[in-house]
């Protein structure tokens, strides 16, 4: 782990602002970063992103000018297009979260406010973590197949956010959601099932401290997945607790496999997400590991 503070060059940031993104208490983030940011250490300046998809451009120039930091401001969705244009470089991603989930923020113990967020780069704490694809696209928190991903769709199209538009949303949708038969292989073992959800984890929780699976470890290499069969309300309610209690849920309920890729086909259109961005639908997926693929600040 190396210290930012060490390097003979003074560093720089890059902070990328996501303006669409946050919830709706405005913080005006570049005035907190003139006042909170160690000027004495580190040059820095900040771009705003025009669009979806600028981001990873963003962050790719600033990586390759050798920026030391590329801090993305928003939510989970920016925290993914950042990263996307840090793989496999020396720059490290730097989080102030701004979105209603943040999981990554979460796993990696950010602090959750943007003073502390700001102050917290100012440490320079450097790490590395795993990162993963699903159909080749990156992911850093959880993707997934079936009904998290269906949530993501209908989220992405609806006009509110935030954790009680989820929640709205899950009790909503949990009791029209059709099961669909899936083919996995995990491990060289098949699995043929009706399928509820298949979340592929390289952080625990998926944001909102909502854990999918509460033994994944962000460096080990290797993706933790949660299968979730066939779900009524009492499995449902077993699950949502042992969501929120950050513990495995009970054998009957799901089932937790270590792995470093998985394999699912189906014979129907099928919905995904990464990081909790809608996907689009598919009849086969391919899930990796990257290990060590992307460097963070982070405790
Ligand atoms: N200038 C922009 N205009 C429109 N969309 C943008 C712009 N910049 C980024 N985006 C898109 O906004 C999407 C959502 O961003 P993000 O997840 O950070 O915010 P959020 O939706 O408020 O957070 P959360 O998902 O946690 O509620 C990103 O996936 C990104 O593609």
């Amino acid at each position: 782990m190396a210290d930012l503070s060490d390097m003979s060059k003074r560093p720089r940031f890059r902070f990328i602002i996501n303006p669409t993104s946050g919830p709706s208490s405005r913080v005006d983030v570049a005035a907190r970063i003139k006042l909170h940011l160690d000027h004495q250490k580190f040059d820095h300046d900040i771009v705003y992103t025009d669009y979806a998809g600028h981001a990873p451009e963003l962050a790719r120039e600033a990586a390759a000018q050798g920026y030391a930091v590329v801090v993305a401001v928003g939510g989970d969705g920016t925290v993914n297009e950042v990263a996307q244009g840090l793989l496999h470089t020396e720059t490290a991603l730097g989080i102030i979260p701004r979105g209603s989930g943040n999981g990554l923020a979460r796993h990696l113990q950010v602090p959750l406010t943007v003073d502390a967020a700001i102050r917290f780069l100012n440490q320079g704490h450097r790490s590395q973590i795993d990162s993963g694809t699903i159909n080749g696209r990156p992911f850093f928190t959880t993707a997934g197949i079936g009904f998290d991903a269906y949530i993501s769709s209908v989220f992405a199209g609806s006009k509110k956010r935030g954790l009680q538009t989820y929640v709205e949303l899950i009790l909503k949708e949990v009791r029209n959601y059709r099961h669909l038969p899936v083919k996995a292989v995990i491990n060289g073992k098949t699995i043929e099932t009706e399928l509820f959800v298949m979340a592929f984890a390289n952080a625990a929780q998926y944001g909102n401290n909502a854990y999918i699976a509460p033994m994944a470890n962000i460096r080990d290499g290797l993706l933790d997945v949660c299968l979730v069969r066939k779900l009524d309300m009492f499995k449902a309610l077993q699950l949502s607790y042992a969501m929120l209690a950050n513990k495995p849920a009970s054998a009957d309920s799901a089932e937790y496999f270590k792995t470093e890729g998985v394999t699912v086909q189906t014979d129907h259109e099928m919905m995904h997400h990464a990081d909790g961005e809608y996907l689009g639908k598919a009849k086969e997926f391919e899930v990796r590991m990257v290990p060590q693929s992307l460097h963070v600040v982070a405790r």
